[in-house]
């Protein structure tokens, strides 16, 4: 998102650099424009008046009074200068005393080279008749060959000003006309930079007086005026001497694209620290919940233990046993091999109970089942069905090897002294022994076998190991196999 936003922001700046480039060339070519027409109707007029200056010296001020009337705002002062450099005449009055003018530019330029009939346009000069500051349009009178004076249309500077006032060039920018001599001519800015120029000559170093570059030109670089970092379009009049300059301040033009900018980076940032406070939720959601998770899993565990270990004995719960029966059943099916079942119950146990108590017929119940885990294999399941009654499955186990099993559990645990709060005491079991058979048999026949073959042990006196009905597996007949008579 920021790398986008960067991209966009940066093409975005180009852009307006672009358009404000634009328009301070476009001011410039109006600028010129304007100069360019005032200077000629300056130059036509100094032309025109000039005339009647030599050719007819009676009209003349009434001549001088008519152009006035038609132009009077633009002109503060028609003069004529004589060939000592005296004023003799003044639009603004009659002349009294003597006002020497020779040390004017104009009069020096015009006096020494009399033949070349040039229009000159003077740096800013204050008027010693008029008071004001204003720019000279001056051009030499010659009668009959010979330099008798020098005739002076003069334009306030304000005349400039404000017309540059009225174009909006922005609180920071500035538009100025400036003299090949780098001597500014007119400026105008809201920043206070008017009519104030005395004294003032620019840098040589900037662009627009360097001749080897183009007449017109657009760059970015420090204003020759406040030396601020400014945008500056300029045009050179060639033939006047002159250069309009438009200054446009990047603050100015930048503003509403910072604004707009600075908007955008703020949403940035809400957005960035929204969607990381987001993430950083999602990150503790997800790790409470695989917490959870995992609890669920000790938690699930833990009960899944509870419920398929016998509480009191240790022993593989029914349910679990029940289980493990299917799944060696399923196992031996698909791989074609054995599997015995034995089926074993507590003789008289009730009478145990009823003689020494409860808790010392528990004691006896998780004694018998450490006994026959001590014979059984690792992969046997020893597993208690309920009371007093026991089953053990015997993976990869004929039935003879089954009804071996079965006899060496009934002999440890006949033989075994099993200690108790009541003082010692003996038991026995009775077993029923099943093999599954090759085909057609499930792990509830083979239940149902076992269950009655420990039945018939039962039957047939108790402490001993009968096995099921022939045709299973383990080699038996139609009686019950009993391993103690
Ligand atoms: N102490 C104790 N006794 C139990 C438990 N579960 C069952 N019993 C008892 O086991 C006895 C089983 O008695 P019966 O079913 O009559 O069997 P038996 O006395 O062992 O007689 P046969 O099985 O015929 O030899 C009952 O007295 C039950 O109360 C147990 O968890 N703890």
């Amino acid at each position: 998102m920021w790398v986008a936003l960067n991209a966009w922001l940066n093409h975005e700046q180009v852009l307006v650099e672009q358009a404000a480039g634009n328009d301070a060339m476009n001011l410039t070519i109006a600028f010129e424009a304007h100069i360019q027409s005032v200077v000629r109707y300056a130059d036509a007029l100094v032309q025109d008046i000039r005339e009647d200056v030599v050719e007819d010296p009676n009209d003349f001020e009434e001549v001088v009074r008519e152009e006035l009337q038609v132009y009077g705002n633009m002109i503060a002062q028609v003069a004529v200068i004589n060939a000592a450099g005296r004023l003799v005449y003044s639009s603004l009055g009659p002349v009294t005393g003597n006002v020497d003018l020779s040390g004017r530019e104009h009069f020096q330029v015009h006096l020494e080279n009399p033949s070349q009939d040039k229009l000159f346009i003077s740096k800013p000069v204050l008027g010693r008749v008029s008071g004001i500051w204003s720019i000279q349009f001056t051009r030499p009178i010659v009668d009959e060959g010979k330099f008798v004076g020098v005739f002076v249309i003069s334009i306030p500077i304000n005349f400039f000003t404000d017309f540059y006032r009225k174009i909006n060039v922005g609180p920071s920018g500035l538009i100025a006309l400036v003299g090949k001599d780098r001597i500014p001519r007119a400026v105008a800015s809201k920043s206070g930079l008017n009519t104030t120029l005395d004294g003032i000559v620019l840098s040589q170093d900037e662009p627009y007086f360097d001749n080897t570059n183009p007449a017109e030109g657009l760059y970015r670089g420090a204003s020759a005026f406040d030396r601020v970092d400014s945008l500056v379009a300029y045009r050179r009049l060639e033939h006047t001497g002159l250069i309009v300059l438009v200054q446009l301040s990047p603050t100015d033009y930048l503003s509403s694209f910072n604004e707009r900018r600075q908007f955008l980076l703020f949403s940035a940032t809400v957005t960035s620290a929204l969607l990381f406070a987001f993430a950083i939720f999602l990150y503790f959601v997800t790790r409470q919940h695989l917490g959870n998770t995992a609890a669920l899993k000790q938690s699930y565990s833990a009960l899944r233990q509870l419920v398929s270990v016998d509480l009191l004995t240790g022993a593989r719960s029914r349910g679990d046993f029940l289980e493990a029966l299917e799944t060696e059943f399923s196992r031996a099916e698909r791989h074609g091999t054995e599997l015995s079942l034995i089926w074993l119950d507590l003789d008289h146990f009730k009478r145990v109970n009823d003689t020494y108590g409860h808790p010392v017929g528990d004691t006896v119940l998780s004694q018998v089942t450490t006994l026959c885990n001590g014979v059984l294999r690792a992969h046997d399941v020893f597993g208690r069905l309920g009371g007093e009654e026991f089953g053990v499955i015997l993976p990869h186990t004929n039935g003879m090897d089954a009804l071996d099993v079965a006899e060496k559990l009934r002999k440890i645990v006949e033989k075994a002294v099993i200690p108790t709060d009541r003082g010692p005491l003996q038991v026995s079991i009775s077993c029923g022994v099943s093999s599954m058979l090759p085909v057609g048999d499930s792990p509830s026949q083979l239940i149902v076998r076992a269950d009655d073959a420990l039945y018939k042990a039962k039957h047939a006196g108790r402490n001993r190991v009968c096995a099921a009905y022939a045709g299973e597996t383990m080699r038996s007949s139609n009686k019950p196999v009993d391993s103690k008579t």
